[in-house]
C-alpha cells in the first residue's frame, strides 16, 4: 500500500437524465466528482491510503462532496472549508450524432479563490509517496496557477514523486488568457510521470506531430518531453478513436526514459455508459500498476482495462477493484463471473 495525496477542485457534476437535453425536463443527477478526486477514489478502491487536499464551501454542497469522498474511503481531513462556492459542471451526454457537452459553473469557487499560501505542504505531504496534480488546477486562474506550482516544488523537495494528468482545458485558461505554456512547462519539470499525449507536448513545447501514425506521433512527443525535462522519467497517454459518440476503442502507451515503449492492445468498446473520468480511472490504474511494481506492459495492461471499465460506469468515479481489473485483463471474459 502506498500514501498517495491528490490535491485539485472538488466539482459536483449535474447532468440531464439519460440521453436528455440540459435542462429539456426538470431533473439533474448529481455526482461527485474532480479530475484529481477521482483519481484518488479509484486509488482507494485499490487498497492506498489516499488523502485529498483541497478546500469546499461551508454548506451541504460541500458536506455532499467530502461525504461522497470519504464512502468511497478517502482521506478528507486536509481538505479546507471556507466561504465561497461549490464548483459545478453541467453534463448533456451526446447520442446518435450529438456529441456530448460540458457546461462549466466553476468561476469564484471557494477552491478557485484559494492560494498557495493556505496550502502547508510540510504537513500535507508528511508520509507521501506520490503527489497528484492535473493540468485543471493550474487553468483556473492565476493564483491557482501559482498554488499547483506550488504543491509541485514542495513535493520535489521533499522527495515526494509527481504525477501530472494534462488534462488541457482551454475553455478555462481562454477565461483569464492564461500562459498556458508556460505555466505547464513548468509543472512538466517537477513531474516524474505525466499522463500526456502529442497534442498536450505541442502545446507545451510548441510545435505540431504530423507522423502519419498516432503512436509515432506519441513516440516523437515522449522523446522531446524526455530531453525538455530532465526529472521526468514516464509518459503513459491513451490513444482514443471515436467510431461514433457511444462507440470508442481505446488503446494505451506507456513509455520510459529508459527507452521503455510498452503498449496496450486496443479494446473496443460498444455502447459507451459514461466517458467522464475515463482518463482519471486510466491513470489511477498506471499509478497503482507502478506503485506494486508491475512489469510495464502488465502497468499500460491494467490502466487500458481500469479506464475501459470506467466506461460502463455511470458518475465520475470508477470504484472498482484490483480483482475486477485484472478478471479484464486476464480473461476478456464479458459473462456473468459467478
Ligand atoms: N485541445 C487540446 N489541446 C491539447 N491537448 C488536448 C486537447 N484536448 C485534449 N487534450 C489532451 O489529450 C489527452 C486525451 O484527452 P481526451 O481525449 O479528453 O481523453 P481522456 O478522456 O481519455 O482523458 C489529454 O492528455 C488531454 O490533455
Ligand atoms: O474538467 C474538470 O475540471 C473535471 O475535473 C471534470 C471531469 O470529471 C474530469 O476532468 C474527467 O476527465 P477525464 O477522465 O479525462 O474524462
Amino acid at each position: 500500500m502506498s500514501r498517495v495525496v491528490c490535491f485539485g477542485e472538488l466539482l459536483l457534476r449535474m447532468s440531464a437524465p439519460g440521453r436528455e437535453l440540459l435542462l429539456q425536463s426538470a431533473q439533474l443527477a448529481v455526482h461527485a466528482g474532480g479530475a484529481e478526486a477521482n483519481v484518488g477514489v479509484s486509488l482507494a478502491h485499490l487498497g492506498h491510503a489516499v488523502s485529498v487536499v483541497s478546500t469546499v464551501p461551508c454548506n451541504p454542497l460541500g458536506d455532499f462532496a467530502l461525504g461522497e469522498l470519504r464512502r468511497h474511503g478517502v482521506d478528507t481531513t486536509a481538505v479546507r472549508r471556507s466561504d465561497g462556492r461549490m464548483g459545478l459542471y453541467f453534463l448533456t451526454t451526446g447520442a446518435v450524432q450529438r456529441a456530448s457537452e460540458v457546461v462549466y459553473d466553476r468561476a469564484d469557487s471557494a477552491f478557485a479563490n484559494s492560494s498557495a499560501g493556505d496550502y502547508d505542504w510540510d504537513a500535507l505531504l508528511a508520509g507521501a509517496d506520490w503527489l497528484h496534480l492535473s493540468g485543471v488546477s493550474p487553468a483556473l486562474n492565476p493564483a491557482m496557477a501559482q498554488a499547483t506550482l506550488a504543491a509541485a516544488r514542495a513535493a520535489c523537495a521533499r522527495g515526494v514523486k509527481v504525477s501530472f494528468d494534462g488534462n488541457f482545458r482551454p475553455s478555462l485558461w481562454a477565461r483569464w488568457q492564461g500562459d498556458a505554456p508556460g505555466i505547464l512547462r513548468e509543472l512538466f519539470a517537477c513531474a516524474d510521470l505525466v499522463f500526456a499525449d502529442y497534442r498536450d507536448i505541442g502545446v507545451v513545447l510548441g510545435g505540431e506531430f504530423e507522423q502519419a501514425d498516432v503512436r509515432e506521433r506519441v513516440d516523437a512527443a515522449a522523446a522531446q518531453a524526455f530531453a525538455a525535462f530532465p526529472r521526468l522519467q514516464w509518459m503513459a497517454c491513451t490513444q482514443r478513436t471515436p467510431h461514433s459518440v457511444d462507440n470508442h476503442a481505446l488503446g494505451a502507451m506507456l513509455i520510459g526514459r529508459d527507452g521503455t515503449r510498452a503498449m496496450a492492445p486496443t479494446r473496443e468498446m460498444l455502447g459507451i455508459v459514461d466517458r467522464i473520468g475515463g482518463g482519471d480511472a486510466f491513470a489511477a490504474g498506471i499509478l497503482h500498476g507502478m506503485m506494486r511494481g508491475f512489469a510495464p506492459d502488465a502497468i499500460v495492461r491494467f490502466g487500458l482495462a481500469a479506464g475501459c471499465l470506467k466506461h460502463s460506469i455511470p458518475g465520475d468515479f470508477n470504484p472498482v477493484s484490483e480483482a475486477d481489473i485484472m478478471a479484464l485483463t486476464g480473461e476478456e471474459r464479458f459473462d456473468v463471473r459467478r
